[in-house]
């Protein structure tokens, strides 16, 4: 206010938020009471301010009246803990091996962190419930092999039983899920993030699946950021993968976009958990960021 007058300036900077917010009517449209599963990644969890940001998207979504399920990670903090007892963090093909020792390790990390993520969104006024895959038999898992090698207590999703977050998600709690379950003996097995992500996206059919990580989206060259890929269809992936430009923890993600593309996941994106508010941009505005998956068939990624 200038003597009593709303200056220019203010004015211009009032229109562009309200057009920021007339740009996100189609969008609040769409996903309405639609499942968005937020796969959040342990790389980009570091930074303390930035999950701010992101738990504060995720909330956001939650009261516009979307329904978002978040499944995280903590694979760097994992390695952290597996350091500080005075083992070596190992992995094959981007899945950790998991002996006894990790095996627990890595559950008390993922409890913790999964409690941490129950806390801030709670102090955002929404209601956050936080499990595991064990929780309601939700996740249960056969023994994963890495092309044939055995790499421990790594578990591969075979059934997803969705009734604890459907009910959930019925009764308007915000479910956060860690990557833990049992398989048929009731022993405990360790589950990449993104193929728990993945698997619950695909079981609820979500209207998109978005992988939060620590790197802008696809790179061609994985070393060079301007060979960044903003539309990705599943050929072009498997050609990437079989050319050896996708390595590390970006294999077990792409692998399961894939498998998310061609289970009925209406969207699937690889977005960067460093930039604030990515997930905003990506969900309610019409620029696209990081790298949206596509089937073969579908031309371009439909923004609406
Ligand atoms: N072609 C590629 N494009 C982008 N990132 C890649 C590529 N190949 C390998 N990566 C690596 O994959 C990492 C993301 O996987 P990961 O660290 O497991 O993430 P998260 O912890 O979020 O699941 C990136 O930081 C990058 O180092
Ligand atoms: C089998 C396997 O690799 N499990 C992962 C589970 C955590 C995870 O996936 O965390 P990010 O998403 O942060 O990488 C691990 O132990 O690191």
């Amino acid at each position: 206010m200038e003597n009593g007058t709303i200056s220019d300036k203010k004015i211009e900077e009032i229109q562009d938020k309200a057009a920021t917010l007339i740009e996100a009517i189609p969008y609040i449209q769409r996903f309405n009471r639609k499942v968005i599963v937020i796969k959040y990644g342990g790389s980009a969890m570091l930074d303390e301010e930035l999950k701010k940001d992101v738990i504060q998207d995720v909330v956001l979504l939650k009261l516009v009246g979307f329904k978002p399920v978040i499944v995280h990670g903590g694979g760097k903090e994992i390695s952290s803990w597996v350091g500080k007892v005075g083992m070596k963090p190992s992995f094959i093909n981007g899945l950790r091996v998991t002996d006894e020792p990790t095996m627990e390790i890595a559950e008390m990390v993922l409890n913790r962190v999964n409690k941490s993520l129950v806390r801030m969104v709670e102090e955002q006024g929404v209601h956050a419930v936080g499990i595991s895959g064990k929780d309601g038999g939700l996740l249960k898992v056969t023994k994963k092999l890495s092309k044939g090698q055995d790499i421990g207590y790594v578990g591969e999703v075979k059934e997803v039983h969705p009734k604890i977050l459907l009910d959930l998600l019925q009764k308007d709690f915000l479910p956060i899920v860690c990557p833990i379950g049992y398989d048929d003996h009731y022993d405990t097995y360790n589950i990449n993030a993104d193929t728990a992500a993945c698997a619950i996206a695909r079981e609820l059919q979500a209207e998109k699946l978005a992988f939060l990580t620590d790197i802008e989206g696809v790179y061609q060259d994985s070393n060079d950021p301007r060979t960044l890929i903003s539309e990705l269809t599943v050929s072009e992936a498997r050609k990437l993968m079989k050319d050896g430009c996708i390595t590390g923890g970006m294999l077990p993600k792409i692998n399961n976009c894939i498998e998310a593309v061609e289970n009925g996941v209406n969207r699937v994106h690889i977005l960067d958990g460093r930039l604030a508010h990515c997930l905003l941009l990506e969900i309610f505005t019409d620029k696209g960021v990081g790298t949206a998956m596509l089937s073969d068939d579908a031309v371009s990624a439909d923004k609406i």
